[in-house]
């Protein structure tokens, strides 16, 4: 039986006419998981809840089988590292600078970095390709290039959980690609636990071990993605029609239509 890294019991959360409800699921060590579901369904809440960003209102968040209230703050960023959505301000810094600041949670203000800090930092920069150009500034890089950075940083945190909030939105084909075989790439050589929230259910099922799948605040599915992508996991998930045909054991998903408006869309569409 596979190990759990992240456990979650029975987690309850409100935002605004939002909630999230009665979330249990358990992540497995090891392995790559994604988080699915349509837009507002509470993905990115249940991340943010797990890496500490919000304190659900009622419930257990359990990390290597230990309460995750109970690490200190040092000592759960050396644990999980989140990366969030990438919105709002570029800073201006070099490359390696930006990726040195994943060392924070292991320095204390003033703390020189140290040559096993430095390593780490090589190290990182170099699983991710960006070493060539670390000295570029981090504003001037592609989206798709600054995407990468952002990983090398969180990897710099030298976590064994590391959470990602839609690492390939905005990238194109080809470096949404690098980005999921990067990943797959570090999981399988440091077997880092890795959650990421996906919206590419393709994506989900070529690169993923484990899917877990959201809908209006709650966990609808969990498991193998290859045997849960259906005809009927789209209906029942996404409200549409699509057609899913097998290449090579690999889901390919064709859409055909919309086939009812939740309650929830007919008001946004006033
Ligand atoms: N501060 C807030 N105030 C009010 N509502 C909020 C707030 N933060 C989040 N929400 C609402 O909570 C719901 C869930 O948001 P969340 O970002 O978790 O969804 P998501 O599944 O990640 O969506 P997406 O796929 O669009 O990124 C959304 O309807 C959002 O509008």
């Amino acid at each position: 039986m596979t190990a759990t890294a992240i456990h979650t019991d029975h987690l309850e959360f409100h935002v605004g006419a939002f909630r999230l409800r009665d979330v249990t699921v358990s992540i497995p060590k090891g392995k790559l998981t994604a988080i699915v579901g349509p837009n507002g369904s509470g993905k990115s809440t249940l991340l943010k809840i797990i890496a500490k960003l919000l304190k659900a209102d009622q419930g257990e968040v359990y990390v290597h089988n230990r309460q995750a209230k109970t690490y200190k703050s040092m000592e759960f960023a050396q644990t999980v590292a989140m990366l969030t959505q990438s919105k709002g301000q570029l800073p201006e810094l070099t490359l390696r600078e930006l990726v040195a600041y994943g060392r924070s949670p292991y320095k204390r203000m003033f703390d020189n970095m140290t040559a096993d800090d430095e390593r780490i930092i090589d190290w990182a920069l170099d699983i991710t390709g960006a070493a060539k150009a670390e000295q570029q500034m981090f504003h001037t890089l592609s989206g798709g290039e600054q995407q990468k950075v952002r990983i090398a940083m969180a990897l710099a945190q030298k976590t064994n959980i590391l959470l990602l909030d839609e690492p390939t939105t905005y990238l194109d084909l080809a470096h949404q690609l690098d980005v999921m075989e990067m990943l797959q790439r570090i999981n399988e050589s440091h077997r880092l636990t890795i959650v990421m929230v996906l919206h590419d259910l393709q994506q989900a099922a070529n690169y993923c071990d484990y899917l877990i799948a959201m809908k209006h605040g709650r966990v609808v599915g969990s498991g193998n993605p290859k045997e849960m992508i259906s005809p009927q996991f789209l209906q029942d998930v996404y409200a549409i029609e699509a057609k899913v045909v097998f290449d090579d054991d690999y889901p390919v998903i064709i859409p055909i239509r919309k086939t009812c408006k939740p309650k929830e869309e007919i008001i946004w569409s006033l």
